[in-house]
């Protein structure tokens, strides 16, 4: 829609990254069939935002954030990076992104500066508007700055694929499972950088397994499976999807009987605390306490818990992608079989 018809100028597509119809269909291979890994993708990321693409195993995250690095080509669809259509503008489309990959490709040989360094000269930043020192600081690898590669820690390694991505001071970053296996340091670094860079106007996709990581960093999120994307909304409106409620009851004495109330299902805890899970929809929080008051239990304390991400996440991914229609989002999870992230 943007560059062809303003001559490369792009001010009509004010959205950070544009998708639509992206597909991508892996060859098969000695014997193999063929793999459609994006099944016709439609995807709009606004700017400013942190964005979370979620999704199990095999979903097709990689595949996408790929071909949005340039590292994979696309079977069919569109794809515009701030703008910058993909095909008629790659320059412009690739200058617009920056990806730190999972897997931990450093070339042994390069120092962190040197190979800051070597990726500015790729994305043909002039050596006046390198900001490698600046780079290395935010990282905190300032002082590994002449270390070589092979003696970096795991965690450093990953901080200087972060590094890397930042170079060419990309509109957009897109952060591949960053915390995968990272330990809690490591992890808090990463994610104050991401929201020291998002605060200074870059915006951020990350894809995750960490559903509270996405709860806690992201704004928004997509959430793909089996190729398909099956929801996008803001964290918020996702996680208000879900009325399923928990009550935490500390009994003031012991417990000689389980509530039995319909649509509130009653557990013991082995600390005593009684949990009452019910839909909010369906039953108020004045019927759950009633039916705990009906057995004689007395009441010491009272909390509840909200839906989480992963209930919307399970209430998603549990059938087929396309299978669950908006309407059945809310449906109890009776029934739903846990799918593993
Ligand atoms: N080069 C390839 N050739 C054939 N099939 C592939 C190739 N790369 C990925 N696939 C397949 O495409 C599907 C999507 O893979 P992809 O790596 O994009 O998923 P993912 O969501 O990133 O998973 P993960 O979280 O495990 O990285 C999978 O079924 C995978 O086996």
């Amino acid at each position: 829609m943007s560059d062809e018809q303003t001559g490369g100028k792009s001010h009509m597509d004010n959205a950070a990254i544009r998708i639509e119809g992206l597909r991508k269909t892996y060859r098969g291979s000695k014997g193999q069939p063929e793999k459609q890994a994006l099944k016709g993708i439609d995807l709009t990321i606004p700017r400013g935002s942190v964005f979370g693409l979620l999704g199990p195993n095999g979903a097709g995250k990689s595949t996408l954030i790929n071909i949005l690095a340039g590292l994979v080509v696309k079977s069919a669809g569109h794809v515009s990076i701030w703008g910058h259509d993909q095909d008629r503008n790659p320059r412009q489309s690739r200058a617009a992104i920056g990806v730190m990959p999972q897997e931990l490709n450093l070339d042994p040989f390069f120092t962190p500066r040197g190979a800051l360094e070597v990726q500015a000269g790729l994305y043909g930043v002039p050596k006046a508007q390198r900001r490698s020192d600046e780079i290395l600081e935010l990282v905190g690898l300032s002082d590994k700055a002449e270390a070589y590669a092979r003696t970096l820690s795991g965690g450093m390694r990953r901080r200087l694929l972060l590094a890397k991505a930042l170079v060419h001071n990309p509109k957009v970053l897109v952060l591949d499972e960053p915390t995968a296996g990272v330990d809690i340091e490591l992890r808090q670094m990463l994610w104050a950088n991401v929201r020291k860079l998002n605060q200074q106007g870059m915006t951020i996709i990350l894809t995750t397994h960490y559903l509270e990581e996405a709860q806690e960093m992201c704004d928004q999120i997509a959430i793909i499976n089996h190729g398909e994307k099956i929801a996008q909304d803001s964290t918020a409106d996702l996680l208000g999807r879900m009325d399923g409620r928990t009550m935490v009851i500390i009994p003031d004495g012991p417990v000689t009987e389980l509530p039995a109330t319909e649509g509130v299902e009653a557990t013991l805890r082995d600390d005593g605390s009684l949990v009452l899970r019910y839909r909010s929809a369906q039953t108020s929080a004045e019927q759950v306490l009633e039916s705990v008051r009906a057995v004689g239990m007395r009441i010491r304390d009272v909390r509840t818990e909200e839906a989480d991400l992963e209930d919307v996440f399970l209430a998603l991914t549990s059938t087929r992608a396309g299978d669950v229609p908006a309407a059945d989002l809310d449906q109890p999870r009776r029934g739903l079989h846990r799918v593993k992230l």
